[in-house]
């Protein structure tokens, strides 16, 4: 229902280590995980007509039942039917209409959805758990409160909202409340469900791993339409993708959104949210973004949620192209402006003279060690025989030769933070295809794609 999964391929370069030769192939791109679509096609293979027949039908089975136009439609009718009449079916996520109640009947049906039920969809459907592909953390309100603020304040009122569905339904509420600016907010989500309660000047269907609108021509000029700066219009990109996703695709789409979005003097302003470690990655690929302190919470992640200390703090944050100097954080939560390093931090995070920076990223007080002549995280200390700060429990007798996988002498292969993307071991270009030339079936071969997870 919620996706049309052959519609998002990559190719994928796989080194094959006993014939030294890469052999290419295709995958989903939003899928993590094989179990929610097993696409798989060797780059060279030639897939027989019966197939290409048999992977359309499949293909055609996974369609959602309305389109974009059907669902906003009914959506029209639902909202103008009498409370008593207006039903919700959990099992199938969809607003019924009264002809659509018997094929429902054994299922669970919320009655009764009230006006105020309908603006927050994000709370009427159920969040797609599924960790390796949706991952469909919602914002706590105290974060989304902390953006919509920032923003207004910022002067940025055209929101484009890539993944982050329980932002735009806030705007959407704020602006039916009349007490602040009024924002323009488009969302783009590979979550279809949405479209039931949005219009299509306010959602697109779209695939941020390979910038793929499945409207086709539809959702590319929705999104150029909302791009498009009248006087008086600032548009910002605010994205918060799953945290397994690789960085270089979604960099790769959010530049290309700047591109339609383009203008020769100033770069299009974008709010990444996405875990500290991968701090490096984004700036390989955005070398002028900076991250903020701030720390990004959610209402149903048992983890990351404000107030916790040490390590139970969220490891999320912002990486954004602004000044960071212009980014107030709250103070009433403890953050505080750095005059030295002209940003604001977490109350933790303590200036260090030496290192001439307030040091921390994961939000805990970090100290310096003369002989790394550098901060390092508070549970580290410094190891003679390993000569720099390591973990009190690391095993020395491993070769001091560092990370296997990125080389760096300071940590071992399991908290790397490369670990949390496959793009070192595995390389790939991303590319779309008609969809009808596309399949599923077929046994993929080993592929893994490792999630982000907080490192120590
Ligand atoms: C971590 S959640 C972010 C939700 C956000 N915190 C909010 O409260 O609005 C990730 C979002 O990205 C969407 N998503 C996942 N994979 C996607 C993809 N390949 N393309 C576009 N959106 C995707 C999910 O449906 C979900 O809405
Ligand atoms: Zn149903
Ligand atoms: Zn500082
Ligand atoms: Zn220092
Ligand atoms: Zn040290
Ligand atoms: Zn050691």
């Amino acid at each position: 229902f919620t996706r049309a999964p052959y519609l998002c391929i990559e190719l994928i370069s796989l080194y094959n280590k006993k014939e030294g030769a890469p052999r290419r192939f295709y995958a989903c791109s939003a899928c993590r995980d094989r179990k929610d679509c097993n696409f798989f096609q060797w780059e060279d293979e030639k897939v027989s007509e019966l197939r290409l027949l048999a992977r359309e039908q499949n293909n055609k089975r996974k369609q959602p039942p309305f389109s974009h136009i059907e669902y906003y439609t009914r959506y029209r009718h639902f909202v103008s039917l009498p409370l008593i009449r207006r039903r919700f079916c959990q099992d199938c996520q969809l607003l019924l209409l009264s002809g659509d109640w018997d094929e429902h009947s054994s299922h669970s049906v919320l009655c009764d959805i009230s006006v105020a039920q309908l603006r927050r969809p994000s709370q009427l459907l159920h969040p797609l758990e599924n960790k390796k592909t949706n991952a469909q953390y919602l914002f706590a309100e105290r974060s989304c409160m902390f953006l919509l603020d920032l923003f207004e304040s910022l002067g940025l009122n055209k929101i484009l909202c890539v993944g982050t569905p329980r932002l735009h339904e806030l705007i959407k509420i704020r602006n039916s409340e009349g007490h602040h600016q009024v924002m323009k907010s488009l969302l783009m989500d590979i979550d279809f469900r949405y479209c039931q309660f949005n219009s299509e000047d306010e959602f697109c269907h779209y695939n941020m791993f390979n910038h793929y609108f499945f409207d086709a021509e539809q959702g590319y000029v929705t999104c150029r339409k909302f791009l498009l700066e009248e006087i008086g219009e600032r548009v910002v990109l605010v994205s918060d993708p799953p945290f397994g996703g690789l960085v270089k695709p979604l960099a790769h789409s959010f530049k290309k959104i700047s591109a339609i979005w383009k203008s020769s003097v100033q770069e299009m302003p974008i709010f990444w949210i996405f875990p500290y470690f991968f701090e490096s990655r984004i700036k390989e690929c955005f070398p002028t973004f900076s991250m903020l302190d701030y720390q990004v919470d959610y209402e149903n992640h048992a983890l990351y949620k404000y107030g916790k200390k040490g390590r139970r703090q969220s490891p999320v944050r912002i990486f954004t192209n602004l000044s960071p100097r212009d980014i107030i954080l709250p103070s009433d939560e403890g953050y505080r402006f750095c005059s030295q390093c002209q940003r604001y931090v977490s109350s933790e995070n303590k200036h260090c003279d030496i290192c001439d920076a307030c040091p921390s990223k994961d939000g805990r007080q970090w100290r310096h060690c003369l002989q790394c002549n550098k901060c390092v995280k508070p549970t580290w200390i410094h190891c003679m025989s390993c000569n720099c700060c390591a973990l009190k429990d690391h095993c020395c007798s491993k070769p001091s030769s560092g990370c296997f996988i990125c080389g760096d002498k300071e940590h071992k292969r399991s908290i790397c933070p490369q670990k949390y993307s496959s793009e070192n071991h595995v390389t790939f270009h991303i590319i779309k295809l008609n969809f009808t030339k596309l399949n599923s079936i077929q046994s993929p071969p080993m592929r893994k794609r490792e999630r982000g997870q907080q490192p120590e």
